[in-house]
């Protein structure tokens, strides 16, 4: 990997710096999969429903497209709806309280390849940013020991509060170039989910790179992404 042809890295955050994709995926199996059984479903919620309608999308987007998936309609509520609500608003919260509670109980350590590839970016001077769907991509950074490698992190709050739509729209990787004053050509997007590699290729960044974290590689490069890795490691030198 060449990356003097690049002056940033864009990284998403959970399944490509820290291992919080299969935190947040047992969250929503456990919340969808108990309140599918409340309505009678029989047909389970399962991790190919999270690749196809959750993963990389912002809480409540995720809630909404699992939903339509299975033709189920619910009010959307507001996100002070607390964990019991039937709500979309309530469904994304209830399932955020396990998010939290997994995350302080457990703590949070990164990938050590990406560990990796953050010193080598360090020492070439290409700029780096997280942008992460997720509201709680400062705590988690924080339990990783990692905020202060980030100079710009632009996640589900700076989202809400600048009115960006979410992945897999371009808006949050285009705010994060522009924060960082690096234009899109010369940025590279890394990737683990199809919502991701799909806003790096809507928002025509310089190069989109594919983590399969279990997404695959085939649904990975058919969403956007310009080569697929399995480990930042294979991006170092
Ligand atoms: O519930 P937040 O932690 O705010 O958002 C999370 O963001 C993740 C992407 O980083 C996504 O994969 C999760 O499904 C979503 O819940």
């Amino acid at each position: 990997m060449d990356w003097t042809r690049y002056d940033a890295a864009l990284f998403d955050l959970d399944g490509v710096v820290t291992p919080t994709a299969i935190v947040h995926m047992r969250a929503w199996s456990e919340m969808f999969n108990a309140f599918l059984a409340t309505r009678g479903v029989t047909e389970p919620y399962t991790d190919a429903d999270y690749f196809a309608h959750v993963d990389g999308k912002p809480r409540y987007d995720g809630v909404r497209s699992f939903l339509a998936s299975r033709d189920i309609v619910l009010p959307e509520g507001d996100p002070t709806d607390g964990p019991d609500a039937e709500t979309v608003a309530g469904l994304g919260n209830r399932k955020n309280a396990a998010f939290m509670e997994v995350l302080h109980r457990d703590g949070m350590q990164a990938y050590p390849g990406s560990l990796h590839l953050l010193d080598h970016l360090t020492t070439l001077g290409t700029k780096v940013a997280v942008v992460s769907s997720s509201q709680n991509a400062r705590p988690v950074l924080e339990a990783a020991g990692l905020i202060d490698r980030f100079p710009v992190i632009v996640d589900g709050l700076v989202a809400r509060q600048e009115g960006l739509p979410g992945k897999p729209a371009p808006d949050t990787f285009l705010a994060a170039a522009a924060r960082l004053g690096v234009a899109k050509e010369r940025a590279v997007v890394l990737e683990d989910a199809e919502s991701g590699v799909a806003a790096g290729r809507a928002g025509d960044f310089g190069l989109v790179i594919g983590v399969d974290r279990g997404a695959g590689v085939e649904a990975l490069t058919r969403n956007g992404a310009d080569l697929v890795v399995s480990d930042l490691d294979e991006l170092v030198k």
